[in-house]
């Protein structure tokens, strides 16, 4: 039996599709991914509190979903322990999935978590409207009509960071991640490479601990709302030990500094964005998933853009001209997306052994 849903959008646009996933409404704010695949992993990703993601990708769903797998008690395939977008829209939903390792379908995941999808929606027409006009806020609605809401501003990060530490790994450098959200692929980074990791949550004060390294993660709103994270780190700053960041945690570096953040128009969320490392001609293709960046004019002196995006010249990463800090605002750890520059984790962790050494 088809149920009918629809999407409706803050400028009045409303289209009509057919529900799968969870039968229920749901508010966000409405972003377009052109990866395509990788739902499982983007669809667990923290980094997505609060947004209804729309898949340019026609067909969605025909390799299921895996079932679930740990290791170091985390697990081995998804990027949290739950389902983390508001909704999903697509054109097409393939209702029979086949892969070796699928556990279940897309639509009875996401009944798994209440969370809403809809297909039958054009969404390349969608995409061109929310590039013209930007990310808008937007509602899935079924039976109940739900008021529309801007996740922008709330805390996302209190609602998606754990509780208390925890620990992983017993490699000899001693990592502490800042957790915002992490996905778990950043873990499974660091515990290939010889790390013993400190999980702690957003707003820990780290400085009280003992590490070698501190690393601060992806994660989901605004980064000014971060406000605890930023004041510890920038005690860190006044120090010398290696200090890495992704995506958000770019952005906190950012704040921390002394620089901007702004809001994109209709952000970065793909496998394919170009990046070019400053200084030299390298250009490297990244996985994204990001709404807002540094504003480059407003970096202090001590700071360089160290990546910048060949789609649109915004910050893709920025560095400490004298002091083993830096950061990228794409994801070298992937999952879903290229591997390209998950050597960056092997960069840090040089500048790890190097500040141990002098
Ligand atoms: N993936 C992330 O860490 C995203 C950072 C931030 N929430 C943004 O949208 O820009």
């Amino acid at each position: 039996m088809t149920q009918t849903v629809k999407l409706i959008l803050e400028d009045g646009t409303s289209i009509e599709g057919e529900s799968f996933g969870a039968f229920t409404s749901a508010a966000g704010e409405v972003v377009f991914s052109t990866a395509m695949t990788g739902y499982p992993e983007n669809l667990t990703d923290p980094s997505f509190a609060g947004q209804i993601l729309v898949l340019t990708t026609p067909m969605v769903g025909n390799y299921g979903v895996p079932g679930e797998d740990l290791y170091e008690s985390i697990s081995k395939i998804f990027e949290s322990d739950k389902i983390h977008i508001a909704g999903l829209v697509v054109t097409y939903y393939s209702e029979e999935h086949s892969h070796w390792n699928a556990a279940k379908s897309l639509g009875d995941w996401l009944k798994e978590y209440n969370i809403p999808g809809i297909c039958g929606v054009d969404t390349r027409m969608l995409t061109k409207k929310l590039r013209e006009k930007g990310a808008m806020l937007g509602k899935i609605v079924a039976e109940d009509d739900v008021p529309l809401h801007d996740p922008n501003l709330d805390n996302l990060v209190a609602q998606v960071s754990p509780a208390g530490i925890r620990h992983y790994g017993s490699g000899q450098h001693k990592i502490v991640l800042v957790d915002c959200g992490t996905k778990t692929n950043i873990i499974r980074c660091f515990l290939e490479r010889d790390v013993e990791l400190i999980r702690v949550p957003w707003d820990y004060d780290f400085t009280t601990l003992d590490y070698d390294g501190l690393f601060l993660s992806n994660g989901p709103g605004d980064p000014k709302m971060c406000e605890a994270t930023i004041q510890h780190l920038q005690k860190a700053l006044q120090q010398d030990k290696p200090i890495f960041g992704i995506c958000l945690g770019s952005q906190l570096m950012g704040l921390a500094a002394g620089g901007d953040t702004f809001k994109l128009k209709y952000g970065h969320r793909s496998h394919n964005q170009p990046v070019k490392l400053t200084g030299t001609q390298h250009c490297y293709i990244t996985s994204q998933n990001h709404g807002f960046a540094v504003d480059t004019a407003t970096l202090p002196a001590e700071w360089d853009m160290l990546f910048e995006n060949l789609n649109d010249g915004t910050c893709e990463g920025i560095k400490h001209k004298t002091k083993p800090f830096f950061s990228t605002q794409f994801h070298p750890e992937a999952a879903g997306g290229p591997q390209d520059t998950e050597f960056l984790f092997d960069d840090f962790l040089k500048s790890v052994v190097e500040y141990k050494n002098r």
